[in-house]
């Protein structure tokens, strides 16, 4: 194994000290550390955080390879310095099953740039009738513990019911994409005043609501770990709010582009901007950030929803919804939260390690911790460019925009999986 020596380094914005890496941990801290084996990285200005870990990842193999596989999805994400994914289900053949769940888990070993924890559909091919073999999922060689339909909701309440307490049994998480499906019959984006003049059919926040409202009853009602994809909206942040303030075992998310973009961005017709759920009002923004500061929102997940570009270089209404989100996602927290290294931590890799059981990740980098981390450099400010994403999609809805912070390195137990900004394989 390699030994590197990061030299001059702010671990979460403290005072500079040197870090050694060896045999897979952070081996000593201190000033002035030596190590003539060891490679050498001069971290001058640089911050070392924990490795990120993503709850909500898109990674399209198998099935639509053409807009990203493992390897390009697992590079764009160690690019961004996560060290964790968790893989959604919505594949082709669906991750419904055992052997989906387990070919997912080896390409991502194989890929060897970020841990690929797959997540296993709730339903037989996401078609929300049957539950789908939970149990065969949880004891294969992937160990799933997460159940999501996303891009679909689980709409019946018996269904959804069965599932949170099929999975008690191993503690496991029904990760909710929360859509009441006849409330968004044809919608095309969010319900408003932009909606009402574009002649759009809206998306209502009620949509949304509703279906957390009721989970968190079912979750209460069954003892069950309930997670909420991508929360969008104001009125979600109070249900979840009193949700948690009665004990009720949920867990919550926001994206970056629901920290940031607003349904104005619609007027431009640009398909980059159609997302589910879709960009809110800058009222749903502040409640959103809000709680994600008080902890009502327990994390920033990417949603990475990469695309090919004949379905997202369209017209409006016949675009796929979904944006990338791994290779600019920290640069986003930065801009909304500013340098608060430890609340950037805890939201981006702590706490979603937790949730996640990835016992790996989420560590400090402090003497005998995995050296699983990752070091940006906040003062960087780069222009984003499309055609320079190590996606293999374009859907970035932050193009030729500048923002702050870089990734110069990532660390997965001890290897770099990128250094000076490249990736290493
Ligand atoms: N978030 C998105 O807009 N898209 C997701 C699925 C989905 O939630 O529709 C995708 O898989 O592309």
């Amino acid at each position: 194994m390699n030994s590197y020596l990061i030299r001059n380094v702010s671990v979460l914005g403290a005072a500079p000290t040197d870090l050694l890496i060896r045999d897979g941990v952070v081996a000593e801290t201190g000033a002035g550390l030596a190590a003539p084996d060891a490679t050498l990285v001069d971290a001058e200005g640089l911050v070392a955080l924990p490795g990120l870990v993503d709850l909500h990842t898109h990674l399209r193999e198998p099935g639509r390879e053409d807009a990203e596989t493992v390897k390009t999805g697992s590079r764009a994400a160690a690019l961004g310095g996560y060290t964790a994914v968790c893989a959604m289900a919505n594949t082709s053949p669906v991750a419904d099953t055992a052997g989906v769940v387990e070919q997912v888990w080896r390409l991502g070993r194989e890929a060897g740039l970020v841990d690929v924890q797959p997540i296993g559909a709730v339903t037989v091919g996401l078609a929300g009738e049957r539950l789908a073999e939970l149990g065969a999922m949880a004891d294969s060689a992937a160990r799933v513990r997460i159940f999501s339909d996303d891009g679909h909701c689980v709409a019946d309440p018996r269904l959804m019911r069965r599932a949170l307490e099929y999975v008690k049994a191993f503690d496991g998480i029904i990760a909710q994409h929360a859509e009441e499906p006849r409330l968004t019959e044809g919608a095309q984006m969010h319900e408003g005043e932009v909606s009402t003049r574009l002649g759009l059919t809206g998306w209502p926040a009620v949509a949304e609501e509703a279906i957390i409202a009721r989970d968190v009853l079912l979750a209460e009602h069954v003892g069950s770990r309930l997670h909420v994809c991508h929360v969008s909206t104001a009125g979600s942040v109070e249900v979840l709010r009193h949700a948690k303030a009665r004990g009720v075992r949920v867990t919550a998310e926001v994206t970056p582009h629901h920290l940031l973009l607003t349904d104005a961005r619609a007027e431009t017709y640009d398909p980059v901007f159609k997302v589910n759920p879709p960009l809110r009002t800058a009222t749903d923004i502040a409640a959103l950030r809000a709680a994600l500061v008080d902890g009502v929102i327990d994390i920033i997940a990417t949603d990475h929803a990469p695309h090919a570009v004949e379905d997202k270089e369209c017209e409006w209404a016949y675009a796929r919804p979904g944006m990338l989100g791994l290779e600019t996602a920290l640069s986003i927290a930065l801009d909304v939260l500013g340098p608060r290294w430890d609340l950037i931590a805890e939201r981006m890799s702590r706490t979603p390690a937790r949730i996640a059981g990835l016992t790996e990740h989420g560590h400090d980098p402090a003497p005998g911790a995995p050296a699983t981390l990752t070091l940006v450099d906040p003062a960087a400010r780069r222009v984003i460019e499309p055609a320079e994403l190590a996606s293999r999609s374009r859907n970035t809805p932050y193009a030729r925009m500048t923002l702050p912070g870089r990734i110069v390195a990532t660390f997965l137990r001890g290897e770099a999986t990128v250094l000076d900004g490249k990736a290493v394989k």
